[in-house]
């Protein structure tokens, strides 16, 4: 059996490589950028006024001017203004040649064609957002890696771009195995529970904006689970197989794998819960078993498939815990475990959850957070500092 530690660095050595695409700006929300994205066009494109107001060629002291005309925002006409004139304009206006400032219209009074400043201490250039002043053409807008955000929808639509590079989200095949499963929606019948594990890796899927699932179930023979399996390696980039991977006479999942040529990468952890996790690599696929308790499988889905899914979308930093915080109350455990606790931060602090068992999903409800506690300790005090993973990030 590995450690924790290990899996990690195994998982993270064994990840494949991303792949990237250009996507429509509006649907890359929340996903990675691909590449290096250099502005073709500086921002803003032209000199214009930040207030509504009159603009003029200031020259200090002067505070009296000619109105000539005016310039709505979304002018494309050129006016000339001539020493001594000044012209309406409106935030956002495209300056005239030979303006250089703006004067509020708070700050004046008019008398029939006359403009007349009533402000002292006018500075010249003011209140007027020159070419480029937020990005020169050519400059480096964003760089690869980093996150689609709605402000960086934004900042790439100011610039032009209708397109992005993202990392591609795998397309991800959920199998769950289990004769006694029947969907959520249908009767219960006598031996049987609700599938709760698919709904659940969906969501989990979904959150970390993998879009294209597929799920399917198969029931505990030996021949289906392996060709729904060698089905699934085919057609999708990484599959995720929950339950039949334990050491019961109907778990099939391992033997499954091996005839199929699977590299195991990982088989058994040092880790509670979810110690029969297996990782493996099929046709430069990663493959996950995740032990079928229902607490084990989000469990072990945050730990080891998040990372990796996060690292195929171009994520930085995958494995690191997110957070230290300190135990509200002791907690005493197996030594030779890495033990995963659901539990509630606040505030630079950290609960355990009541209902930690790996069949229930009680905690799961109210948790933001794993509190890791690492394999070598058997008993830490209230007022400890321990490490954090946030559920939802
Ligand atoms: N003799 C041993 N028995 C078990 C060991 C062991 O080391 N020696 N490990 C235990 C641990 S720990 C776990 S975890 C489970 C993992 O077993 P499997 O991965 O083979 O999972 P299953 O047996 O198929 O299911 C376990 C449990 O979870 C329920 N389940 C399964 N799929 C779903 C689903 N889609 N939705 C809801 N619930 C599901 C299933 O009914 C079982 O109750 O093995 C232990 N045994
Ligand atoms: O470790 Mo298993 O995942 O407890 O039930």
């Amino acid at each position: 059996m590995i450690s924790v530690d290990e899996a990690r660095q195994i998982l993270e050595a064994n990840t494949p490589e991303g792949r990237s695409y250009s996507l429509p700006l509006t649907e890359a929300n929340g996903l990675i950028l691909a590449e290096d994205i250099f502005t073709g066009i500086s921002v803003p494109p032209f000199d214009n006024s930040a207030m509504d107001g009159y603009a003029m060629n200031y020259v200090a002291g002067q505070t009296q001017w000619t109105i000539r005309g005016e310039i709505p925002a979304g002018s494309g006409v050129a006016l000339t203004v001539k020493k001594g004139e000044a012209v309406r304009i409106f935030t956002g206006s495209p300056m005239p040649a030979d303006t250089n400032t703006v004067i509020p219209q708070e700050d004046v009074t008019i008398e029939g064609d006359q403009l007349i400043c009533t402000k002292q201490g006018i500075q010249k250039g003011a209140n007027v957002r020159t070419t480029g002043s937020q990005i020169r053409q050519g400059q480096l807008l964003m760089v690869a890696g980093s996150t689609i955000t709605p402000g960086a929808i934004g900042l790439l639509a100011s610039t032009g771009k209708s397109q992005v590079p993202i990392y591609t989200p795998p397309l991800v095949g959920i199998i769950v195995t289990g004769n006694e499963l029947i969907p959520p929606g249908k009767a219960l019948k006598p031996g049987k529970i609700y599938n709760s594990n698919a709904p659940m890796l969906e969501a989990s899927l979904q959150q970390l904006g993998v879009c294209r699932i597929s799920t399917a179930q198969v029931s505990d023979h030996y021949a289906a689970t392996r060709q729904m399996i060698a089905d699934f390696i085919d057609h999708h980039d990484l599959v995720i197989i929950s339950g039949g991977i334990s050491v019961g006479d109907y778990d099939f999942v391992k033997s499954a794998l091996d005839s199929l040529g699977a590299k195991t990468l990982i088989y058994k952890l040092k880790q509670r819960p979810g110690k029969p996790f297996y990782a493996g690599l099929c046709q430069n696929k990663m493959v996950f078993a995740l032990p079928g308790n229902p607490a084990s499988v989000l469990s072990c889905f945050n730990h080891y498939v998040k990372p990796v899914i996060k690292k195929m979308m171009g994520k930085q930093r995958v494995w690191q815990p997110d957070n230290l915080a300190t135990l509200t109350t002791a907690v005493e455990k197996k030594k030779g475990f890495t033990f995963f606790l659901k539990g509630k931060y606040q505030n630079g602090q950290v609960e355990v959850l009541q209902g930690q068992q790996s069949f229930n999903l009680i905690a799961f409800s109210e948790a933001n957070c794993f509190i890791e506690l690492p394999e070598e300790v058997e008993r830490l005090n209230a007022g400890t500092q321990v490490a954090t993973h946030f559920l939802y990030l």
